[in-house]
């Protein structure tokens, strides 16, 4: 039995799920605020040691606002040169603050002509361990539903596979995607295959068509698929005041996320969720129910690479 096994205690991770406005100085503070927030640990028990944010927290979800918010950001290579990006230099302090893994939802990130869709991990040293670009965009027109074509302004990423190893004593080995990119199976599948998760994180922000008919489906379908945890955060839905004010007052269309940031256990269970409000989800991951469902149902093994293959380029 591992020594954690051995006390118990398993560790924890948060879901945050928060209001993001046109004000990205309001937006920057709020994020900092509800980081302190999920490990102020009211309850005396272990603190968190993984916190995801939402997807595009630091600026409205509209494809004409990406290229204002956007900014530089450092790459993994460049370690703690944070470029004079704001959200990197918060994200980071606070890691290192709190000690604490921060998957940092997505920021539009700007690197020449290009914006990208960008999800940032730092360590609890505040180091930038990854950045995922977000590989498949949301470009999709569902009749009296939702139209939405973030390629009008965005670049998808090129990289398939984003990971960070946090020991066997957290979280093993994460996966990164954002939003959209929980519709691609092959992706996760490779994500198990290639890198072996324990956890797959996805920052997102489903919409009101989609939302509730596949949101929390495809959470737990990529789950038992890959036999890891998924982990989602989306932002808070916009309360009608909120929306009113958008639509009179603001300067890019309004977006009404489906909200419902949820964690689901590598057996399909969801073992937290919330509603469209503000939440703080926090829920306990033990990894080793990963390598149990890869070892009782070998799913990996057993795929008939000889009539079907799913391949990453390298
Ligand atoms: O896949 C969907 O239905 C929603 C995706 C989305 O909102 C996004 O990628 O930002």
């Amino acid at each position: 039995m591992s020594a954690l096994a051995a006390s118990g205690a398993l560790p924890r991770a948060s879901l945050l799920q928060f209001h993001v406005t046109e004000d990205k100085a309001v937006n920057l503070k709020t994020a900092r605020s509800k980081i302190e927030e999920s490990l102020s640990g009211g309850g005396g028990g272990e603190k968190p040691k993984l916190l995801v944010l939402p997807e595009v927290w630091n600026s409205p979800y509209a494809t004409s606002a990406f290229t204002e918010y956007a900014e530089e950001l450092p790459s993994v290579e460049k370690g703690e040169d944070m470029m004079g990006s704001e959200s990197a230099k918060m994200l980071s302090e606070a890691a290192k603050e709190f000690e604490v893994f921060i998957v940092g939802g997505s920021v539009p990130e700007r690197e020449g002509e290009d914006i990208y869709n960008t999800c940032m991990v730092f360590n609890p040293a505040g180091v930038l361990v990854a950045k995922h670009r977000k590989v498949h965009l949301f470009d999709i027109d569902v009749p009296g539903g939702i139209s939405f074509k973030e390629s009008d302004t965005l670049t998808a990423g090129g990289d398939l596979l984003t990971t960070f190893e946090t020991g066997d004593r957290l979280f093993g080995t994460v996966g990164v995607g954002i939003c959209y990119d929980i519709r691609f199976p092959e992706m996760a599948l490779l994500l198990t295959k290639e890198r072996d998760v324990s956890m797959i994180c996805l920052p997102g922000a489903f919409n009101m068509t989609t939302g509730p008919a596949h949101w929390e489906l495809l959470q737990r379908a990529r789950a038992v698929d890959c036999q890891a945890y998924v982990l989602t955060a989306s932002p808070a839905r916009a309360t009608d005041e909120m929306l009113e004010k958008v639509k009179k007052e603001g300067k890019f269309p309004p977006y009404t996320a489906w909200g419902h940031s949820t964690a689901v256990n590598p057996w399909g269970e969801v073992i937290g969720t919330c509603n469209e409000g503000e939440a703080i989800v926090e829920v306990e991951i033990d990894m080793r129910k990963s390598k149990e469902m890869k070892t009782n149902i070998p799913t990996a093994l057993q795929k008939r690479s000889d009539l079907y293959k799913v391949d990453v380029e390298a």
